[in-house]
């Protein structure tokens, strides 16, 4: 028998997450325990709940400058290896408790730094922690594996020596690398020797584009940077037409992205707080899942955004009425577009996701 769909057998069902910033996705009690221990005294409250509320207030303010904002908080205390490692671990414990079996989880390692770590430093502590992390999860019987992106800000001119760092540490669970920050007035194309010297080591990168800027900013990201996956991309909708008789008509880029199966990270609930989309029912999501665009769902910002994957696979399926084969084909396309192995991807696929959503289906 079919298990009826629902948050709570959501969070049963295998999930796949291409996308989830660690510093947007700390628990409220461990900023608190973080700040103290470090004396920072600027956070908005040091209530578990309140400070709760006041990130996802906060960070619902309709633009994508203000939301991120929010960030110099959470960024504030991690400024240690100690905090590092605690919050990277706690992440994939986070995760896994929510059903998650791949995460891809990025940040900004120049951020980092004002306590004095080196940006090796960093990471090393960031590694750490996932790997104490996925240990804790398998000692408790569950599987996980966290992927590493490494970010550069869009607008800090650092993002050549984060693409030597992502290279450096592709042995180790670095699989790729993203540029994040605010989107209008950073154009991609800013970073164009980080995205050749990736695409000389073979190396991989998903760009930002399309959450606040339109179709010229996915173009740039596709088309000059070669990214292989885009960041939100919710912007491509601007490239359908629909004609007299109700059919939608594909631009040159959207039929692009569709024929060569670019991935999409999307993010419904962080796009109704930054603006991007002006409701949940007229989601893009909705429209390119139709057609069949390579659509992932995804967090962006866990605190931020008060959302998990299987909070936002649960706001799917109450709006478009998805239910496990949509979920699952969610998944398998967030599993393909993995920056993994194919034989890596493959064996999660096989394993975990399509068992997984055949005992749901029943
Ligand atoms: O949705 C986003 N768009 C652009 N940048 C973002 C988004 N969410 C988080 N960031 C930024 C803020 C973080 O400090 C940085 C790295 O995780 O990435
Ligand atoms: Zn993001």
């Amino acid at each position: 028998m079919e298990t009826p769909v629902s948050l709570d057998t959501i969070r049963l069902a295998p999930k796949v997450l291409l996308h989830d910033h660690l510093d947007g996705g700390l628990r409220p009690e461990s900023i608190i325990d973080l700040a103290r221990a470090v004396d920072y005294r600027d956070l908005p409250s040091y209530d578990v709940d309140e400070l709760g509320r006041w990130f996802h207030e906060a960070a619902d303010s309709g633009s994508l400058e203000r939301y991120l904002e929010t960030f110099a908080h959470t960024v504030a205390v991690m400024q240690t290896r100690d905090a590092l490692t605690r919050v990277a671990a706690e992440c994939v414990e986070d995760l896994a408790d929510d059903g998650v079996v791949y995460a891809e989880v990025r940040y900004a390692p120049e951020l980092f730094q004002e306590g004095g770590l080196s940006l090796p430093e960093v990471v090393e502590a960031v590694q750490d922690g996932f790997r104490q992390g996925e240990r804790l999860v398998a000692s408790q019987g569950k599987r996980i594996r966290i992927g590493t992106l490494l970010c550069a800000m869009r607008q800090n001119a650092r993002s050549a020596e984060i693409a030597e760092l992502a290279v450096r540490y592709r042995d180790v669970e670095v699989v790729g690398f993203d540029i994040a920050g605010p989107e209008a007035g950073f154009p991609p194309t800013r970073n164009l020797d980080a995205f050749e010297y990736l695409r000389q080591q073979n190396a991989h990168f998903t760009i930002h584009a399309g959450e606040a800027f339109g179709l010229p900013s996915i173009w740039e990201a596709l088309q000059h940077c070669g990214a292989e996956r885009l960041g939100h991309g919710v912007r491509i909708v601007d490239d359908l037409k629909t004609d007299a008789d109700g059919n939608v008509q594909l631009g040159r880029l959207a039929a692009y992205v569709r024929d060569r199966r670019i991935p999409l990270e999307m993010c419904p609930s962080s796009n109704l707080q930054t603006g991007a989309a002006p409701s949940i029912a007229e989601h893009p999501i909705g429209v390119l899942a139709d057609l069949r665009f390579r659509v992932t769902v995804n967090t962006d910002n866990r605190l931020m955004s008060h959302c998990s994957m299987s909070g936002e696979f649960a706001l799917l399926h109450e709006t478009f009425g998805y239910g496990w084969s949509d979920i699952q084909r969610f998944t398998v396309n967030a599993m393909k577009s993995a920056f993994i192995g194919f034989d890596e991807r493959l064996e999660v696929i096989e394993t975990v996701i399509k068992p997984g959503y055949a005992t749901l289906l029943g």
